[in-house]
């Protein structure tokens, strides 16, 4: 070992200060190293949904409704959900669950609590196994949920589940609604970039259990949120300067941004009630993001000095809803095959809020592995929620993905 630098001068401590910050951080970009995805294992279809949810909250003396959530279902892009919820015994349990005048949330926590972050297990486990490593050389957890509020929180609880190190250094992000997701990455690629060695475990799960009651007349955003959203985990390790030898590097990280719209915070909002969770989606919700999301896309294509054409990019955008993937897809003039993933992430699991950019960014991965890369090198993670907040992630395919 190399005897410690004698200190004779400020300008020799500012050496050995920048010196030791050097050797802190890593040399190359934060890499997506591994994924995994998990869900409840109860599912429906979108067809049959509507019949199942008049009935369990006994509302069939709502048709009107009825018919405006099949309406909505039949033009959601959805073709089934999984949710945990969607299990009669839950239900006979706890009949409060689908009153929200009744309190319930206590229940509620008390379910997800344990619920939610036994289902980021599940994906956290396949995300490890993907990366090859052991569970015990995970240095930093960042755990994103609306759906478990509760210390400690489900982070602890994830980590003992996993077997994590004492030392890991957790973080949670919670309310962050459908950029949970997106920021949860960035905030990885922060961590990674600046420890190196760091490897980072992302982990995303939601559960429509605590935002689940019955539809109330006038309440319009229960059967839109009611039509699109389901349960689901997301995870991913995040590190810088793979190990060629034992890991496999899939999406470098080349550029994070966040950028929030302003005077639209009433758009998307939620809030923890005694009755479950409430939420607002309000009805311009796609036009907002399709009006905003070019100019994030330029200055981050900006700040890295790379040209990039929007048709040679992979996407990996959250499906909010079908229409905000049909205005994308307009404004920035996007060939038909552009948001593939993001769709068949719609069509199969629905809107799972802030783990849904994970499940885009597994199938991408899934469809370059079968396909091969074609195409650019160069691609973009979308992700909006509450604020309105747009969350833009730079990605560039990694040597694990061309040596396919
Ligand atoms: C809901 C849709 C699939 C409906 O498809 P179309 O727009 O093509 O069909 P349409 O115009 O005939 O609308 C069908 C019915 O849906 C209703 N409708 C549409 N948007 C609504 C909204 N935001 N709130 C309440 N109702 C809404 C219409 O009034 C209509 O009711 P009627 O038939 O009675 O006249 C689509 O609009 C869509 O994908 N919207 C985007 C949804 C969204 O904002 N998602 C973001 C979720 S939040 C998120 O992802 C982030 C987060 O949670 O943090």
């Amino acid at each position: 070992m190399a005897p410690a630098p004698m200190i004779t001068s400020a300008a020799t401590a500012d050496k050995v200060v920048h010196e030791i910050r050097r050797k802190q951080r890593a040399d190359g970009p934060a890499t997506v190293l591994g994924i995994g995805t998990a869900n409840p294992e109860t599912c429906m279809s979108q067809d049959e949904y509507p019949d199942y949810y008049f009935r369990v909250t006994n509302s069939e003396h709502f048709p009107h409704l009825k018919d405006r959530l099949k309406r909505i279902c039949k033009k959601s892009g959805i073709e089934k959900r999984f949710m945990y919820v969607l299990n009669d015994e839950v239900l006979e349990a706890h009949p409060e669950f689908t009153d929200r005048n009744l309190p319930s949330l206590d229940a509620r926590v008390e379910i997800t609590s344990k619920a939610v972050p036994e289902l980021a297990a599940a994906a956290a486990t396949k995300a490890i196994a993907d990366w090859g490593r052991p569970a015990t050389d995970i240095t930093h957890l960042i755990f994103s949920t609306y759906s478990a509020v509760k210390a400690p929180s489900g982070d602890r609880y994830l980590a003992s589940l996993l077997g994590l190190r004492p030392t890991v250094s957790r973080t949670v992000l919670s309310l962050h609604g459908c950029y949970g997701g997106g920021r949860a990455l960035q905030l990885a690629k922060e961590l990674a970039e600046n420890n190196r060695g760091a490897r980072v475990l992302v982990a995303c799960a939601e559960m429509t259990l605590i935002a689940f009651y019955g539809p109330e007349e006038g309440a319009d955003d229960t059967m839109i949120g009611h039509a699109l959203f389901g349960d689901g985990s997301g995870a991913v390790i995040v590190g810088a300067d793979p190990d060629d030898a034992v890991e496999r590097p899939l999406f470098e990280m080349a550029f994070a941004s966040q950028t929030t719209v302003p005077n639209t915070e009433h758009l998307i909002t939620m809030q923890h009630n005694m009755g479950g969770m409430d939420y607002h989606v309000g009805s311009g919700v796609p036009e907002i993001i399709g009006s905003n999301i070019e100019q994030c896309l330029v200055d981050a294509f900006d700040s890295i000095a790379v040209k990039a054409k929007w048709n040679d990019l992979f996407w990996a955008v959250h499906p909010g809803g079908r229409r905000i993937l049909d205005v994308i897809q307009e404004v920035l003039g996007l060939g038909d095959g552009a948001l593939a993933a993001s769709r068949k992430v719609l069509r199969e699991f629905g809107n799972m809020s802030g783990t849904t950019v994970v499940f885009v960014l597994s199938e991408l991965r899934r469809r370059f592995e079968a396909n091969g890369v074609e195409g650019g090198e160069w691609g973009a993670l979308m992700a909006f929620g509450p604020g309105v907040t747009v969350e833009t992630i730079l990605l560039r395919i990694a040597s694990g993905l061309k040596k396919n």
